[in-house]
């Protein structure tokens, strides 16, 4: 298999930039007519999946949604990965994951291995535990051309009392992220496999997000108010490597399959023409 970097290069020129986010709201659940138990999400998420699976370039299940209907719920996260996967789309696990090292493994052979049945292509995973507490995650990656989506600019007004923090050496944490990612990836082409996580809304940064030489994940378009002409603001030189996501905005839009492909035609047209212009 080509490394998670050169298929993430692939799908965007392919299928154009952008991630749907699956995430199975309760109110989303009861606003599609649906039960919230474990037969509604089936219905919600293997929905969201016939729409989005076979046209998007990446498909991004949140797992909490997944996980509060228990074992039943974690089996239909290994249906819509496994189903998600086989219409072409890239899966992207949202499960923001950090531990200690020797646990941050156990988090990498259940979601990167091929022999896990919650395999995906690449997850995210918090590095405020120290970036090189990741380090088993990015080898299991690598081993398995796999990636992995570092946060490191979140899109929530909270995330700038850590993340804009400065460290000892004077740069922001979010700024040591990225260096720390760049240095992972630096050599690598098309792109490198270690993605960063920087929000839509984060407005300039100042950053140099070219030289991180990897996917760069941009949540929160729509919902979260952030919006096209945001990612020009945010991601600069660098917009050829953004992928847009949202979740809530295009899944509002269900449960007709084609209103949930037309809402996510319409992002994908408004987030393309501002990053195919550079
Ligand atoms: O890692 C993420 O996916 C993520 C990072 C971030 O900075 N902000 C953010 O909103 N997300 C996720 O992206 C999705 C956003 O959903 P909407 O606001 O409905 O588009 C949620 O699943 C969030 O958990």
């Amino acid at each position: 298999m080509a490394t998670f970097g050169a298929r993430y290069r692939a799908a965007l020129d392919q299928r154009g930039p952008l991630c749907g986010g699956i995430d199975p709201h309760a109110s989303l659940l009861a606003a599609w007519g649906l039960p919230d138990d474990a037969s509604g999400l089936e219905r919600f998420a293997l929905t969201a999946v016939e729409a989005l699976a076979p046209r998007l370039a990446v498909v991004k299940p949140q797992s909490a949604f997944f996980e509060r209907f228990g074992s039943r719920g974690v089996a239909v996260l290994e249906q819509v990965i496994a189903t998600a996967r086989e219409a072409g789309a890239l899966v992207l696990l949202d499960v923001k994951r950090g531990d200690i090292g020797s646990t941050v493994q156990a988090y990498a052979d259940a979601y990167l291995d091929p022999a896990s049945p919650l395999r995906a292509d690449a997850i995210t995973a918090s590095p405020f535990l120290g970036f090189g507490s990741l380090q088993p995650l990015l080898g299991t990656a690598a081993k398995f051309d796999g990636g992995v989506f570092v946060l490191a600019q979140t899109s929530n007004p909270e995330g700038p009392q850590v993340q804009q923090a400065r460290t000892e050496a004077g740069r922001t944490v979010a700024g040591d992220i990225l260096d720390r990612i760049a240095a992972v990836n630096a050599g690598e082409s098309p792109l490198g496999s270690v993605g960063a996580v920087v929000g839509a809304t984060v407005e300039s940064t100042g950053e140099n997000f070219a030289a991180v030489n990897g996917p760069l994940l941009a949540p929160g378009i729509g919902t979260q108010g952030g919006t096209a002409a945001d990612l020009r603001t945010v991601f600069g030189e660098a917009l050829r490597n953004v992928l847009p996501s949202s979740s809530r905005e295009i899944l509002r839009a269900g449960p007709s399959v084609q209103a949930l492909r037309d809402a996510a035609d319409r992002t994908l047209e408004s987030v393309r023409a501002i990053l195919t212009q550079s």
